[in-house]
């Protein structure tokens, strides 16, 4: 991707005045970065979706601020030229401003991120202030907040009543206030997000919450369906069938060695007369 430079805040607030969609797309590590860079996402997530889909957990609560430096280190290093993004994790932006501002730091600084994403309304958006003024962008996350799946009970559309609904808008505009400059709309109706999309000056990437937002995200392992025994969530296109193409693969690998039918001999190194005469004293020929 030479010559190609990263997207930046102003650009995205451009790209939602100018109706440009935003296409962002999570990644987890090296390869998936560099693929997700050179098929011209504009934005790069490092999800901490990577606790269930490349750790094996159920939830995104078990991910820490280390699993996520480690994967966010590999994406900065394949996308070099994209706007990279990453979610802090569970309980590491409730505590003491310092912590929080520590743990900001370490993303940064060490994972290379060039924004960083926290769910949650009204509640955190002196936090986002906080951040914000230090430098660094904030994307906001709200609607089905996944960090909170144990309080919320269940990955469930938000904001179905009309009182939630106008939480939402006012988190929405808390979040803008306190300098978010994006803002996340996860699993929420079409018409609510097309209506806080509406009051905001600040570009929306909807998530499951329909085609009224500024731009889309979706899970790498969804879109890909990496796993191809996972239903099918109602909200995910499957743009390629990635699971089933790699368990052939490997399963036509697995009968190969077995039939002796890989390696052929154009995948081996041959030994040159000199040594062929030490080996097996010299009797043998391979
Ligand atoms: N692989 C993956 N994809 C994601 O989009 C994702 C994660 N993991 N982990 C973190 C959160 C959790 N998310 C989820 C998880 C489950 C549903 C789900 O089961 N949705 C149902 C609809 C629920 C309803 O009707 O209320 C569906 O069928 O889409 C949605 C979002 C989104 N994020
Ligand atoms: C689903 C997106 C928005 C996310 O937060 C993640 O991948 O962790
Ligand atoms: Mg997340």
């Amino acid at each position: 991707m030479e010559g190609k430079k990263p997207v930046t805040v102003s650009k995205l607030r451009k790209m939602k005045q100018d109706g440009q969609p935003i296409a962002m797309v999570t990644a987890y590590d090296y390869p998936s970065a560099k693929l997700a860079e050179e098929a011209g996402s504009d934005i790069i997530l490092v999800g901490d979706s990577l606790g269930n889909v490349v750790l094996g957990y159920d939830t995104t609560v078990p991910v820490t601020l280390d699993d996520m430096l480690h994967h966010t280190k590999a994406v900065t290093r394949g996308a070099k030229a994209t706007f990279v993004v990453a979610d802090m994790p569970f309980l590491t932006y409730h505590g003491s401003i310092d912590a929080t501002l520590g743990n900001a730091a370490r993303l940064m600084q060490e994972g290379l991120a060039h924004a960083l994403k926290l769910e949650g309304g009204a509640e955190i958006a002196q936090t986002v202030r906080t951040l914000t003024q230090a430098g660094i962008p904030v994307m906001g996350h709200l609607g089905l907040t996944p960090q909170s799946v144990h309080q919320i009970g269940g990955y469930k559309i938000q904001g179905k009543t009309s009182e939630q609904a106008q939480k939402l808008l006012q988190d929405a505009l808390a979040l803008e206030q306190a300098g978010a400059f994006a803002i996340v709309l996860e699993l929420i109706t079409a018409e609510l997000a097309e209506w806080i999309t509406s009051q905001l000056a600040v570009p929306t990437i909807g998530i499951g919450s329909g085609a009224g937002c500024d731009g889309q995200v979706l899970v790498y392992h969804d879109l890909l369906r990496y796993d191809s025994g996972a239903p099918a969530k109602k909200f995910v296109q499957t743009y390629a069938n990635i699971g089933d193409t790699i368990r052939g693969g490997i399963a036509q690998y697995v009968q190969d060695v077995k039939e002796r039918k890989f390696p052929l001999p154009k995948h081996a190194f041959a030994a040159d007369g000199e040594l062929l005469t030490s080996l097996y004293g010299g009797g043998v020929k391979i």
